[in-house]
């Protein structure tokens, strides 16, 4: 497709400013400490439920920031292709799509759906992170809230990891717990390269690229924020 107005002559290449994007991977939350504990199997099972149980706050929020992206994007190709995200979410009726393949995660490490759903271990911390993710989703001009969605180029590989080490580490969790990550790993990979062509495309002047690449930074701290409050409570703080 080709772009709708030409780099400006401070701007930085495509190659150059995909470059920026994916320097940000070390900030990722791939290796915090929770994601490391979960993946040498040394998480007890209240631990799992925690962190499913938080994890199921940001699920529940990734298609309202999808819908706020929608509604603040004039540009009609990318509101065609963004909201089939919407839809691999919320599916297209009660007991399909991606939150319910969560909910059903919760439930094979041993929560009641009941107890998902009314949130009541979701922690403040997480809750201050993954709204900041939805207000920014509302706020900040539409392709810095696409840009902010590209922790998902970080994401294939870690969920690929997860997945084994969790078939191997806990093996009381049923198979059917784990088809949210066999699912999300058929569409990552295709999701997280469209990304990057609507940023690339989108981005034309240099303060645009530069916000862009603010805007992933402050996705990574959403996302380790999350683990962070999960982590701390686990260690006995109450946040
Ligand atoms: O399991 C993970 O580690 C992980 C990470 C991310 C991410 O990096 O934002 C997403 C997901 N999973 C995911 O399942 C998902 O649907 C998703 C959507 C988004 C987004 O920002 O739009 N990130 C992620």
């Amino acid at each position: 497709m080709p772009s709708a107005v030409a780099l400006s002559p401070d701007a930085l290449t495509p190659d150059e400013f995909t470059a920026r994007l994916r320097a940000l991977a070390p900030r990722y939350w791939d290796r915090h400490p929770f994601h490391l504990r979960l993946h040498e199997g040394r998480l007890t099972a209240h631990e799992l439920r925690l962190w499913a149980a938080n994890r199921w706050y940001y699920q529940r929020a990734i298609p309202r920031k999808d819908a706020a992206i929608l509604s603040n994007c004039p540009d009609v190709d990318v509101r065609r292709a963004w909201r089939e995200r919407i839809v691999w979410h919320d599916g297209d009726r009660p007991g399909e799509g991606g939150a319910e393949d969560w909910l059903r995660l919760a439930e094979a490490v041993g929560l009641s759906r009941e107890e998902v759903l009314d949130e009541r271990h979701v922690l403040p911390g997480t809750r201050f992170a993954v709204d900041a993710y939805v207000t920014f989703a509302r706020t900040r001009p539409w392709v810095e809230a696409v840009a902010s969605g590209l922790t998902e180029m970080f994401s294939r590989d870690l969920m690929a990891r997860r997945l084994a080490d969790m078939r191997l580490h806990y093996p009381w969790i049923a198979e059917e717990g784990f088809a949210y990550f066999t699912a999300r790993l058929g569409v990552v990979a295709d999701e997280g390269k469209s990304t990057v062509d609507i940023v690339v495309r989108h981005c034309r002047t240099r303060g645009q690229q530069e916000a862009a690449v603010a805007a992933l930074a402050f996705k990574c701290d959403v996302l380790r924020g999350l683990l962070d409050a999960v982590d701390y409570h686990c260690a006995g703080g109450s946040s």
